[in-house]
């Protein structure tokens, strides 16, 4: 059994601290950036594209190395160091004053882990090995985005419109139960590329419908 508990966290007004500045902690940095964190970088050293990201007004930074206070208003903590002593002694500062911490070294000694990520718009998708693989997570998000291409940023959003007809014209849950599920089967999905009737909710509705019932036969 695995002890990790996967989310999705809502980061466009939280405060996130990123300890380190090597590629390890620049792979936190843009997958933070991607959510709409405000992130903090602090960090004796940063690579020559966290530089670029500052430079661009994209994070905070501070040249220097790491101190308790930097973990004063953050939600998330990001620990990245090349030093163990300050990996470790951070994690238990943060985890003591009830911060959320990732530690990138030891998966343990934090709160939470971060999974290899694929995005398409609002489709989310993420994989973790629970820190026994990371490479095996990358590998599986890498077949994962050949399966689900850049055509999915466009039908996810096609998809939320169809669900907020599908809210708002019908009532009874189980029909709309079911007509969901009938919206997204890979047909569904092909129709709604090539015309999602959005703007003729009989139509859509009565296409819904025929596939619903399609699908129980
Ligand atoms: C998913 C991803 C996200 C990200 O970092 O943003 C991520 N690691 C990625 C890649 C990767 N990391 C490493 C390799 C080399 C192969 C290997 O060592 O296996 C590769 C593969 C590669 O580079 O392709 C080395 C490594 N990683 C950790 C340690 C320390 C340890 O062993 O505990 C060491 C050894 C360091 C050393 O050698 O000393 C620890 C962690 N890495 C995690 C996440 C967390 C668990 C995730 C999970 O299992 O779900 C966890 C626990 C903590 C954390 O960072 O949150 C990102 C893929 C992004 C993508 O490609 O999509
Ligand atoms: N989670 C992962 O995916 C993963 C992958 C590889 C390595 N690691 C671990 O993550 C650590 C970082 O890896 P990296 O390749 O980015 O390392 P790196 O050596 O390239 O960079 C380390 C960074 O930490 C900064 N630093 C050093 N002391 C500091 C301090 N006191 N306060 C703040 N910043 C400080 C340095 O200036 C440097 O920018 C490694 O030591 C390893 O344990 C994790």
């Amino acid at each position: 059994m695995s002890q990790w508990y996967p989310v999705l966290l809502n980061m466009s007004s939280h405060r996130c601290v990123v300890m380190g500045g090597g590629p390890v902690a620049e792979r936190k940095v843009r997958g933070l950036l991607e959510a709409g964190a405000q992130i903090r970088l602090i960090s004796p050293t940063i690579t020559s594209q966290l530089q670029q990201m500052v430079k661009d007004g994209d994070i905070e930074y501070c040249a220097r190395e790491a101190v308790d206070t930097d973990l004063d208003d953050a939600t998330l903590v990001f620990i990245a160091t090349n030093q163990s002593t300050v990996n470790q002694d951070m994690a238990v500062k943060a985890r003591s004053r009830g911060v959320l911490v990732n530690v990138a070294e030891e998966s343990t000694s934090g709160d939470f882990i971060v999974p290899a990520t694929l995005r398409r718009g609002n489709l989310v998708m993420a994989v973790s090995a629970s820190g026994e693989g990371p490479a095996l997570a990358s590998r599986i998000i890498g077949e994962l985005a050949e399966q689900y291409g850049p055509e999915y940023e466009h039908l996810i959003d096609i998809l939320g419109e169809i669900r907020t007809i599908v809210k708002r014209e019908v009532s009874d849950a189980n029909e709309r139960h079911n007509l969901l599920r009938a919206a997204v089967t890979e047909d569904a999905l092909r129709e709604w590329s090539e015309a999602a009737h959005l703007d003729d909710t009989e139509q859509l509705l009565a296409r819904l419908r025929q596939r619903a019932y399609e699908e129980k036969g």
